[in-house]
């Protein structure tokens, strides 16, 4: 949690923090006002009495090895542990899901209350995530022209690339560059990245939606925004399965847990190296966007469920463990990557993949489908194979091994799609950090690269 303030950490969070917050009735931007003036003169502080502190080498391992490891960035909502997981603002998976406000009659973290962690650093009140799924709703249509744009593209194309497209148009609308070319001072950024996050974050749903029609049920009329309803549940009914209480859930935990992943994944970084040149919140998280639509990062999610089906024909009814361990080996030796495991910093199973998992323990009618049995065998012999094959530094599944097959079980099983739902989610960190990054001033992103003749006249220094 950000330190100023009445919270510093998960452990104060535990102490009851958030009980102390129950009266609690402000609005996101009231509690922002409250924290930025404190975390601004918190970095103001690092900057001046700790400058040129040392937080680690810089090693040619590091500059031709895809900078794994190397702590280069500044990234507030949450941390990621190599063995633990993530923590958003100190807290854990399990913590959030204690803590954070579920929808009326569900049990799962909704998107609004994880978006208010991550933005304040502080647990929101029922109250206070109440009107903010209220404000969303109300401000969850997308204009017509979007509508027209997105109804024009062939519905050939991949859905990320359609969703990259939507939300790079829906900059028509920025406050922020319309503020920007008013000539408002630095400090008054942030103010309007908050007003252009939530729009965005607002109608991601619906832009999701109407791609996932146009794609896959074209002419099928679209239900309205549900005031009454959380983010999650809107985007639930629009894709046509509002009645599915299951899938719903399901897709409120999802959303939740995708959400951030600290500063150093692709789609993470690739939005605050765009949002540093102060493009607008919506042309930063639409270069995002095509971070997370690459096989090695976010479409991971779409090639699992691919892999996991071909595995499913190929080996047909009462698969043996020997059976999987001979087709993972396949996989390998063809020099294909297995889709769902590894981690450039994870060194344990993904705690995404634990929760998306215990969300199945609890539902029978998951534990008996055979894509969701698939994933849970495949996950009992995978990390012999990974480790006896001694390549891949991480043989653990993460996210991405356990998320398609639910969906899959509930009906959605158009995997092309999978990546827009996480597209839809990481809009969550990424504008979190959009909002702090103009909130703290921060500069434009220029590092320093080096030839290999200039790597080796350093070494020969
Ligand atoms: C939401 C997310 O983005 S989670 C990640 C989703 N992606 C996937 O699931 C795709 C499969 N996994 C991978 O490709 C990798 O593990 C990554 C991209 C996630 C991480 O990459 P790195 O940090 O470079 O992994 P690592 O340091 O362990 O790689 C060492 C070697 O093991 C290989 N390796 C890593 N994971 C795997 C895997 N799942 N299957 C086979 N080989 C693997 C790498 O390709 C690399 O081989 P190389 O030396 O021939 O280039
Ligand atoms: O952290 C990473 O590099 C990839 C990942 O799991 C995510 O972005 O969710």
């Amino acid at each position: 949690m950000f330190r100023s303030g009445a919270v510093s950490s998960a452990r104060q969070f535990s102490r009851g923090f958030a009980q102390r917050r129950l009266a609690s009735t402000k609005t996101v931007r009231e509690v922002l006002e409250e924290v930025v003036p404190q975390q601004q003169l918190r970095l103001k502080q690092l900057k001046t009495e700790h400058g040129q502190a040392v937080l680690g080498d810089v090693k040619v391992e590091h500059v031709v090895g895809g900078m794994r490891g190397l702590k280069a960035m500044l990234w507030e909502a949450s941390v990621l542990d190599p063995n633990e997981g993530i923590r958003f603002h100190g807290l854990t998976i399990p913590d959030c899901q204690k803590a954070l406000t579920p929808a009326p009659g569900g049990k799962e973290i909704i998107a609004e209350s994880m978006f208010w962690l991550l933005l304040t650093g502080k647990v929101p009140t029922e109250a206070e995530t109440r009107q903010l799924s209220r404000q969303l709703a109300e401000k969850g249509d997308l204009p017509e022209f979007i509508e027209k744009l997105i109804d024009s593209l062939p519905p050939t194309l991949h859905p990320m690339t359609q969703l990259g497209i939507g939300v790079a148009a829906l900059n028509h609308d920025s406050k922020f560059q319309a503020a920007y070319e008013r000539g408002i001072k630095k400090s008054e950024y942030w103010t309007y990245a908050l007003e252009d996050s939530l729009d965005l974050l607002a109608r991601l749903p619906a832009l999701a939606a109407r791609i996932y029609r146009n794609v896959y049920n074209p002419g099928k009329p679209l239900p309205k925004i549900n005031k009454d309803l959380d983010l999650v549940g809107n985007y639930v009914n629009l894709l046509g399965f509002g009645d599915n209480h299951d899938l719903t859930e399901y897709l409120r935990l999802y959303i939740a847990i995708h959400g951030d992943h600290e500063g150093g994944n692709a789609s993470a970084h690739t939005s605050h190296l765009v949002g540093s040149t102060l493009s607008d919140p919506y042309l930063s998280y639409a270069a995002a966007l095509y971070a997370l639509a690459g096989p090695l990062h976010g479409l991971a999610n779409q090639e699992v469920l691919r892999w996991q089906m071909n595995m499913q024909k190929e080996l047909g009814g009462n698969i043996a463990p020997q059976d999987i361990k001979d087709f993972l080996w396949k996989t390998l030796k063809s020099g294909q990557v297995v889709p769902g495991y590894g981690h450039g910093v994870l060194r344990n199973p993904d705690p995404r993949f634990i929760a998306l998992q215990e969300f199945c323990d609890t539902r029978p009618e998951l534990l008996a489908d055979p894509i969701v049995q698939l994933v849970k065998k495949t996950y009992e012999v995978a990390p012999g194979v990974l480790k006896e094959h001694g390549k891949t530094k991480n043989p653990y599944p993460n996210v991405d091994a356990a998320s398609g097959c639910v969906l899959y079980h509930y009906g959605l099983t158009q995997f092309k799609y999978y990546t827009v739902i996480f597209g839809v989610s990481r809009a969550l960190g990424c504008l979190t950090q959009y909002v702090w990054s103009r909130a703290l001033g921060l500069p434009i992103e220029r590092p320093k690269s080096l030839s290999m003749d200039a790597i080796e006249k350093l070494i020969k220094q």
